[in-house]
């Protein structure tokens, strides 16, 4: 649309929306009007046409009393009623006689603002003796419905039978109040408008809020032109707001719009889920057809019982998709429990989330971890997304879209990729957040709507207004670039299951700090091999292995030789470069059961579980050999001297390691580069 229609679009709106629906100053004809001040004293106000349903003029009306004009009882009968329901409607049966005849009325009371409003609807044939039962006959049928589009389907079905109107709709407003039909029933030569959509300015916004607070309304003639109030206003109060009323004049936009849509006759009812105006049922009579008030309000019945079991039907449905949502998180806990990955979890309950979310892919990204299943966009991708949700969501609640395009993400999702994005914050931490992520593909959508919704300007020269359009014929409209919209259930859902995957990825990343910190306490730094007190405890229980099942138990230990002289010559770090070296070898050399760590400065210990002391003896010298043939770079070769001894009885490690370390003493005596063992005595002297 060009800025200038744009322009004018939005004048007319505008200027839609301000048409004051509420106080038209007329009434339908089906009944008459009189408003009186609220103490029941003076008649303010009646419709010109007072004669026709109530046998007096409008001048002897505005001239008599109220309690002269309409008897005593029934003003008594008003009093009671409006004292115990002020704020509400009163509906009243009444009976007049004139022209030798009694009249029956029914009598519709309301305050609006400090006057009391009373409409007359004349009452012709009493129906209520048969509408009784076919009122419960649909009832009943409501009650066996098991979906929502069985029952919106029953309900068009039973307006249309009650009313006898030739077209009974379901309207459902979407997020931002365009209509579509979403049932319907037809008679007669009546056109269906199923799956049909209507542009939000069908149904202004004032017209809206005048459903909330009156859920009916009717309008059995489109073709007449309203009554005119008696005065048109009265000069205390000013005009006089009938939104609550039934009578209400229709205005002249909306009776253009019925005509155009070759309707005559038309019954509007609210359907409201939780005060929120979810719908309206509309009812279409291509001829005129009065509504008595008995129909009118059976009706309403329906539409009130039909909506709290849509609302059931919808809560059970959305009750059982969140009991899926929390089955699948069950089994998180479950993993919990077991610490596994989020990687796992993910590939283990991924497909699910896809399928209950209908969903074509997600990923968990929390601080370096990145975990997609689906179609989802790349990692570097996804890692931008999650940075621009963490600035966009700054509280980080859950986030999400059904139109990328039109959000700060465009340019990073294609289009090929995924249109919507539902995204979950997992709470991990004050700084770090991870989110999950569920990415919708595209929906592409012919919708069809009644009319062209983008030509609804008339422009009457200076002024320019919403016209009714003229034309109901199909216009379809292809919708691209979008996905299926989230639902409020779906967003609740997983901002649990996010919460739940928290937790899992909290348990593992714990986990995997333990065992980083276990690591730690167990290993020297600089080589990564065992510490002096873990191989205190390792050769420990060798040592009560020895004990318990008596089998041999040997140690060596070994000091580098001249090691001082290398620091000194090549620097410290040279020297470190050393000690890393030997530990490899010592890695190389031995097997799987021996055990080694470093047991000091330039020291190691080698424990040889299972061997005795003329096996350990070539083990240590192979070890020997092996570390003077080591190629130390720039240092060249280096020897180490070793010391061996095997476990006695009464040894304990104190003793043991003493042992060896007299033995290791006399190698270095010796000239170092050599093994040198010594034996116990086998009594538990230190
Ligand atoms: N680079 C390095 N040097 C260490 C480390 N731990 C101990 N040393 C050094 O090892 C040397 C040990 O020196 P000494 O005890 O005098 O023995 P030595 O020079 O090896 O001589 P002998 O043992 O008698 O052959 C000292 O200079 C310590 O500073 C270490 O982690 N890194």
């Amino acid at each position: 649309m060009s800025e200038l229609n744009d322009n004018k679009l939005q004048k007319a709106l505008e200027s839609c929306a301000r048409e004051p629906v509420h106080i038209p100053g007329a009434i339908q004809p089906q009944g008459c009007l009189i408003s009186m001040d609220d103490t029941f004293s003076r008649i303010l106000q009646v419709s010109a046409n007072i004669n026709h349903c109530l046998a007096v003029s409008p001048e002897q009306a505005l001239q008599s009393s109220p309690q002269q004009l309409l008897g005593k009882q029934l003003i008594q009968r008003l009093q009671r009623a409006l004292k115990d329901a002020p704020f509400s409607t009163t509906a009243l049966r009444t009976t007049r006689r004139f022209d030798e005849q009694t009249r029956r009325y029914n009598v519709l009371a309301y305050r609006s603002g400090k006057r009391l409003v009373l409409e007359f609807e004349q009452l012709h044939q009493s129906s209520r003796h048969r509408l009784l039962p076919a009122v419960n006959d649909w009832l009943d049928r409501f009650a066996r419905a098991n979906d929502s589009q069985a029952l919106l389907d029953t309900l068009t079905q039973g307006i249309r039978e009650l009313t006898g109107y030739e077209r009974v709709m379901v309207y459902h407003f979407d997020n931002e109040w365009h209509g579509s039909v979403i049932a319907e029933s037809l008679g007669g030569q009546a056109d269906s408008f199923l799956g049909h959509h209507f542009p939000a300015s069908d149904i202004p916004p004032q017209v809206r809020a005048l459903y909330d607070i009156n859920p009916v309304r009717s309008i059995p003639d489109a073709r007449v032109t309203g009554v005119p109030l008696i005065p048109a206003e009265d000069p205390d109060n000013g005009p006089l707001d009938l939104s609550q009323g039934i009578l209400r004049a229709v205005s002249p936009i909306h009776l253009a719009y019925l005509q155009n849509m070759d309707v005559q006759g038309a019954l509007s009812i609210a359907l409201h889920n939780q005060q929120q105006l979810y719908g309206l049922v509309a009812a279409h009579a291509l001829q005129p057809r009065p509504l008595p008030p008995d129909v009118r309000d059976a009706a309403r019945s329906l539409v009130q019982a039909a909506t709290q079991r849509l609302f059931l039907l919808k809560a059970h449905s959305e009750a059982r998709f969140l009991q899926r949502v929390r089955d699948s998180q069950a089994l998180i806990s479950d993993i919990r429990g077991q610490l596994r990955e989020p990687a796992t979890i993910v590939q283990e309950h991924g497909y699910d989330w896809l399928e209950l979310f209908e969903a074509c892919g997600c990923a968990l990204v929390y601080p370096k971890h990145t975990i997609g299943l689906g179609r989802v966009p790349d990692r570097p991708t996804l890692q931008k997304i999650v940075a621009w949700l963490n600035q966009e969501s700054q509280t980080h609640d859950t986030w999400q879209s059904h139109e990328l395009r039109h959000t700060g993400l465009a340019g990073l999702v294609d289009k090929q990729d995924a249109c919507g994005l539902l995204a979950a914050p997992l709470p991990l931490g004050q700084k770090d957040t991870g989110w999950l992520l569920l990415l919708r593909a595209e929906h592409i959508e012919t919708r069809l709507w009644a009319g062209n919704p983008e030509k609804p300007l008339l422009d009457d020269k200076e002024e320019v207004r919403l016209s009714p359009r003229h034309s109901f014929a199909t216009w379809a409209e292809q919708v691209t670039g979008q996905s299926r919209a989230w639902s409020a259930i779906e967003q609740r859902a997983v901002t649990g299951l996010a919460e739940d995957l928290a937790v899992a990825v909290s348990a593992h990343e714990i986990a995997k700090l333990n065992e980083r910190l276990e690591h730690l306490a167990y290993t020297d730094a600089l080589t990564g091999i065992w510490n002096r007190s873990r191989t205190e405890t390792v050769l420990d229980s060798e040592i009560s292995a020895a004990i318990r099942y008596g089998r041999p138990c040997s140690v060596l230990l070994f000091d580098i030789d001249h090691f001082k002289q290398v620091n000194d010559t090549h620097g410290h770090d040279a020297g470190d470069k050393v000690l890393v070296t030997i530990s490899d070898i010592l890695n190389r050399s031995l097997r799987p059961t021996d055990h080694f760590g470093r047991w000091g400065g330039e020291e190691f210990l080698v424990i040889a579980g299972n061997s005795t002391l003329e096996c350990t003896l070539q083990l240590a010298e192979r070890l020997r050999q092996a570390i003077e043939a080591g190629d130390m770079g720039p240092i060249g070769h280096i020897t180490a001297s070793f010391g061996v001894t095997t476990w006695v009885a009464g040894d304990t490690r104190r003793t043991l390691v003493k042992r060896a370390d007299q033995a290791m003493y006399r190698a270095k005596e010796a000239g170092r580069n050599r093994v040198m063992s010594e034996t116990g005595s086998g009594t538990t002297s230190d």
